[in-house]
């Protein structure tokens, strides 16, 4: 399994979760990726933790003042990015784009969407992964892989049924081991959480609950 930490805007201290995440994928054998903001991807990277960017436009070198390319955080250190996440929406066509300015500089990438209809449309874009995350479930305290199984299941036949080669993650709500282990029987290679772990007293602590079961 894939536990990848979207730091979002949180006001935590992305230095310190991307220390622990290290140690915690260092231990555990378990793959363990960090998403700060675009301006923490250079520190967090030399952590050692895998880093990703939460977002690239669907730009090439020139004149887009304000935006974000893709070779930029590559050369940071980020070695993925999320497209499309549920607070950064993207009409299809820049969804395309981007995934193709992420390949072009060398960056994972992992589309997100709302629904398993998204999903199969996503896949079809050819990332490496795709992932489901209901909005309504985004920051609560309810892991979607209980409350709504069906979704992570029908995503994952979505996917399938378009291109076999792309992972699917789930997210929204996600913060246990638990979590992690329901997501995984119901057929996910990854998941996606935020706020479990960037709101945590202790996200050292989290991050070792969320690997232990698939350790
Ligand atoms: O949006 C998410 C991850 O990208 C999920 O957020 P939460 O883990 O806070 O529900």
């Amino acid at each position: 399994m894939f536990v990848l930490v979207n730091l979002k805007t949180y006001p935590c201290d992305p230095i310190d979760v991307a220390a622990a995440a290290a140690d915690v994928a260092d231990d555990s054998g378990v793959r363990v990726g960090v998403a700060p903001q675009a301006t923490h991807i250079e520190a967090v990277a030399q952590t050692g933790v895998e880093t990703w960017a939460q977002h690239v436009d669907p730009i090439d070198y020139g004149s887009n003042t304000g935006h974000t390319l893709a070779e930029t955080v590559a050369e940071a250190g980020a070695e993925g990015t999320l497209i499309n996440h549920s607070e950064h929406r993207l009409k299809l066509a820049d969804i395309d784009a981007s995934v193709q300015a992420a390949e072009r500089a060398g960056l994972e990438t992992c589309v997100c969407a709302n629904n398993p209809a998204q999903i199969g449309a996503a896949a079809a874009l050819g990332p490496d992964s795709v992932a489901v995350e209901p909005p309504e479930l985004i920051g609560g305290d309810v892991s979607v892989a209980s409350a709504d199984p069906d979704i992570v299941t029908d995503a994952v036949d979505a996917a399938a049924n378009v291109d076999e080669s792309v992972d699917v993650f789930c997210g929204a709500g996600i913060s246990t081991g638990d979590d992690v282990a329901a997501a995984e029987d119901l057929g996910a290679t990854g998941v996606l959480l935020a706020s479990g772990v960037a709101k945590a007293d202790d996200p050292r602590a989290v991050l070792e609950d969320l690997v232990d079961p698939v350790a």
